[in-house]
């Protein structure tokens, strides 16, 4: 199997014939496998390793400080998980995590208010940790502004004006980022997280130097080693969406690691702001015709208004979360 293509951020920089071909390279990759390793993209080494020392420094903490600030406590989804916590294909993946998203204010939420207000409002920071918080917002700004602008190469290779999705990005889009720990498997279960696609935008990934990754293709399952230096990216279901389908949303899944080591990764996942629509682009002729529709599940529909799409399925992913803070179910 011919391994993952990988582009180069700054021909699209440089403009002229070299953002021409990263374009070219852009749709036809995004078209075909959805996912690609991305080099030269301008993200220091030191604050993706920062990110990562700090990760280790987190899952490295007692577990009941972990616990004290566990995602059931957050009706915003916020907080840690631990390992088998999540149901992947109605099995438990084996990771823990612990998640984070715009830090904000909680708004007042009355008998009116949009069902996905209450995702909104302040992530939860263990105490044990004091550097934590600022070092990682700082850095899930830095991935916005990244995937900001690698969207705007995606409207551009669809022949669309870049600032097509501003509506939904410009100001404070919806951030959320996952640190993850996998746990060494030698002779355990070995679904890390079980094939799934991403649901946002855009999903940036970190990983460490531990292989796990595997990206579903025609020809079977195609492994996604590490690649020093660069990210991956890989195209969410709103973004498919958006495109009728030209783009493509990719299953993916983690193998853990069957060796003595575990391994790290992090995700930063690209969304629209909770109160826009996902826009649908008005594509030329000819690439139209290449345009399927989106995927349908008839168990997983996807809704346009961006916090319905949101709150659906994080409700779906943490059940417990639901059960304590949402009377909603949306299907
Ligand atoms: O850890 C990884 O390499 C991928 C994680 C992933 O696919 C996800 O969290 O959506
Ligand atoms: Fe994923």
């Amino acid at each position: 199997m011919k391994p993952l293509p990988t582009l180069t951020f700054s021909q699209y920089l440089a403009g002229g014939k070299q953002k021409q071909a990263f374009l070219k390279t852009l749709r036809e990759t995004s078209k075909e496998v959805g996912f690609f390793y991305l080099d030269d993209h301008g993200l220091d080494t030191s604050i993706q390793k920062n990110t990562f020392e700090l990760m280790h420094s987190f899952f490295a903490l007692p577990a009941e400080e972990k616990l004290s600030i566990e995602m059931k406590h957050s009706p915003h989804f916020r907080g840690y998980s631990k390992v088998g916590s999540e149901l992947t294909l109605g099995e438990q993946d084996k990771r823990e995590q612990f998640d984070f998203m715009r830090e904000e204010p909680t708004p007042y939420v009355h008998g009116k208010s949009p069902i996905w207000l209450k995702m909104r409002g302040s992530n939860q920071w263990p105490a044990g940790l004091p550097r934590m918080k600022q070092q990682l917002l700082a850095f899930q700004d830095k991935m916005t502004e990244l995937s900001v602008l690698l969207l705007k190469a995606f409207a551009e290779s669809l022949d669309q004006n870049p600032n097509v999705f501003d509506a939904g990005l410009s100001e404070l889009p919806h951030q959320h980022t996952k640190l993850i720990r996998y746990p060494k498997q030698p002779h355990g279960s070995n679904q890390g997280v079980g094939a799934h696609k991403d649901s946002g935008f855009l999903t940036l990934l970190i990983q460490d130097e531990m292989s796990g990754l595997e990206v579903e293709t025609d020809e079977g399952w195609l492994a996604v080693p590490p690649k020093p230096g660069t990210l991956i990216v890989n195209i969410g279901e709103l973004l498919e969406l958006a495109s009728d389908g030209y783009l493509k949303a990719t299953v993916h899944r983690v193998v853990s690691p069957q060796s003595d080591k575990d391994r790290y990764s992090c995700a930063f996942f690209l969304w629209p702001k909770l109160d826009t629509n996902v826009p649908l682009l008005s594509l030329p002729e000819h690439l139209k015709k290449q345009a399927h529709g989106p995927d349908s599940d008839p168990n997983n529909p996807l809704f346009y208004q961006v916090g319905e799409n949101i709150l659906k399925g994080r409700l779906r992913s943490h059940p417990d979360v639901a059960e304590l803070h949402y009377t909603v179910h949306i299907n």
